[in-house]
């Protein structure tokens, strides 16, 4: 009886193998995913995956049915406009599921249907026009952060954990943009309620998971491990339904009719968007939640690389804060740096271009299916329903594109090489994704991260702590590739304006 299972198991692999066995990569892989979830379990993935490109080429086959694509110009095919490639099941594996059930998400949902319902009714939100009325927002979790680092660190050498400080800004400022309030943690210098430790927790295993979706149902998703572990909403999402009743209440009890409430953040638009429009029960939470899963860990991360390499790279810092003292001597930067100010900052912009460059916030290939009736990419012919997908890594050390040095920081390469060569890098970047399903929080993303780097580095100086005192730095890729170690030690610095100010 075993016979007829046995036997259809190895036609199945002997056919899967023989559909892409005309692609390079190693040999394990073409039998089994096993290599790849292995290269997920390390925490080094990304590393793991530059390497198999730089020795296999272009195009490698990372599993069964899974190939990565590393040059940077396919992604327009891949990603493009036109005709959007569907989103693979790697993002079934991170689709919400409080009870068990998947909950559709605008980041996960792979049915395009859904995604264009939850999608469309707020994209105007996320617009560039819109974003000015959030800059008070960012500006009033600024002034808080600025009060918190110069009480807690800047007055005697105390050690602070940038790193950590970093990502609760950014945690802070998703909830004032969306809530209209704070999670509290610059106030209490705490992850409050573990909202930070457990979107870590959960994506340490449901990264594992994204290598082999099956896996979700038989371990992460297992009915008997889900009951025996409760249902429970995370503490994240649970935030964010807090607000949603308490913004309701608040309209029941005022005889407004609309829900401008308290100024315009994003809840607002949502609930006013939710009460017109016939969206599905789950638009609201879907919404509602997304800002934080999507947009705060990921700027944390973006903004200490950004300081980790400025610190470690003096000369860039100097130039950096020598054009930021000019600005404000001209009179073009205020002590709480403004979004148009900081936009004509030539060095700033490449430092920030070059932080997203070398080290994206999302760590594994952005996986599509390739759709009927097959296509060819880097040369080589796909049949439809083969996986591909692009990591962020591996395009962004594309030698031909980013320069022999592009391992090493170095922001100067998005000031050289005239118009054509910083057009083309800046087409390869995927830090963002690429197409249809590119980051809607991008704006939002650089508006915090243009005004709080500008602010910082105007008012405070800062010294790293060497790996004897405990700074040791440490990067961890289960998906997000996070970052540990970020310590300094850090003062007022003594600028004309500081000065003035205290005179
Ligand atoms: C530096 C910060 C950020 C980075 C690096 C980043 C990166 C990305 C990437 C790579 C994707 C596409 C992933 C894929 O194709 O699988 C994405 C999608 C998305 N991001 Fe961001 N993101 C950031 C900040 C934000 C912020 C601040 C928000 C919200 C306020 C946000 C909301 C979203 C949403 C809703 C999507 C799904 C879009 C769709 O599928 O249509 N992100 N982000």
């Amino acid at each position: 009886a075993l016979a007829v299972p046995v036997v259809l198991l190895i036609l199945s692999t002997v056919r899967s193998y023989y559909r892409l066995s005309h692609l390079p990569g190693p040999f394990l892989a073409r039998f089994t995913n096993i290599p790849r979830f292995s290269w997920v379990l390390s925490n080094n993935a990304h590393n793991i995956h530059i390497a198999l490109h730089r020795r296999y080429g272009p195009i490698v086959r990372f599993g069964p049915n899974m190939v990565s694509i590393g040059d940077p110009n396919e992604i327009s095919q891949i990603y493009g406009f036109k005709k959007p490639w569907l989103k693979s099941d790697f993002y079934h594996a991170l689709l919400m599921k409080p009870s068990g059930k998947p909950v559709p998400g605008i980041f996960a949902a792979q049915d395009e249907e859904i995604h264009r319902t939850l999608k469309r009714p707020v994209s105007g939100a996320y617009s560039m026009s819109t974003l000015v009325s959030f800059e008070s927002y960012v500006d009033s979790t600024m002034d808080v952060f600025c009060t918190q680092l110069d009480a807690r660190f800047a007055h005697d050498s105390k050690i602070c954990d940038l790193g950590k400080w970093l990502q609760m800004f950014a945690f802070d400022v998703i909830g004032e943009l969306t809530f209209s309030k704070r999670l509290g943690f610059l106030e209490t210098g705490e992850d409050v309620n573990g909202v930070m430790g457990s979107i870590w927790g959960a994506f340490k295993q449901t990264s594992l998971a994204t290598q082999m979706p099956w896996l979700d149902f038989v371990w992460i998703n297992n009915p008997i491990r889900r009951f025996l572990r409760g249902n429970g909403v995370s503490p994240g999402g649970a935030f964010a339904m807090a607000r949603v009743q308490e913004r309701r209440d608040l309209h029941k009890s005022t005889d407004k009719n609309d829900w401008h409430i308290n100024e315009r953040d994003f809840l607002s638009r949502f609930l006013e968007i939710a009460a017109k429009e016939n969206v599905p029960p789950y638009a609201l939470s879907a919404w509602a939640s997304s800002n934080i899963t999507a947009g705060s860990d990921t700027t944390g991360i973006y903004l200490r690389t950004l300081f980790h390499s400025l610190l470690t790279h003096p000369h860039t810092l100097s130039k950096l804060v020598v054009e930021l003292d000019a600005a404000a001597s001209a009179a073009a930067l205020s002590p709480l740096a403004s979004w148009s100010q900081t936009r004509s900052l030539p060095y700033l912009d490449a430092c920030i271009k070059e932080a997203g460059r070398l080290h994206p916030p999302f760590g594994l290939p952005y996986e599509r299916v390739v759709p009927a009736p097959g296509a060819t990419v880097c040369g080589k012919w796909l049949p439809a329903g083969t996986v591909v997908g692009m990591s962020a890594w591996v395009a962004h050390r594309d030698k031909a594109l980013y320069g022999e040095d592009c391992d090493v920081w170095n922001p100067e390469r998005w000031l050289s090489g005239g118009e054509e060569v910083r057009r083309a890098r800046e087409n390869g970047l995927l830090t963002f994704g690429a197409g249809t399903r590119s980051c809607m929080g991008k704006h939002i993303a650089y508006l915090e991260m243009y005004k709080v780097v500008a602010t910082l580095l105007r008012r405070f100086e800062f010294d790293l702590v060497p790996p004897k005192e405990g700074g040791h730095w440490k990067v961890e890729n289960r998906w997000f590739v996070m970052q540990e170690g970020l310590l300094v030690r850090l003062r007022e610095r003594k600028t004309s304006a500081s000065q003035a100010e205290k005179e």
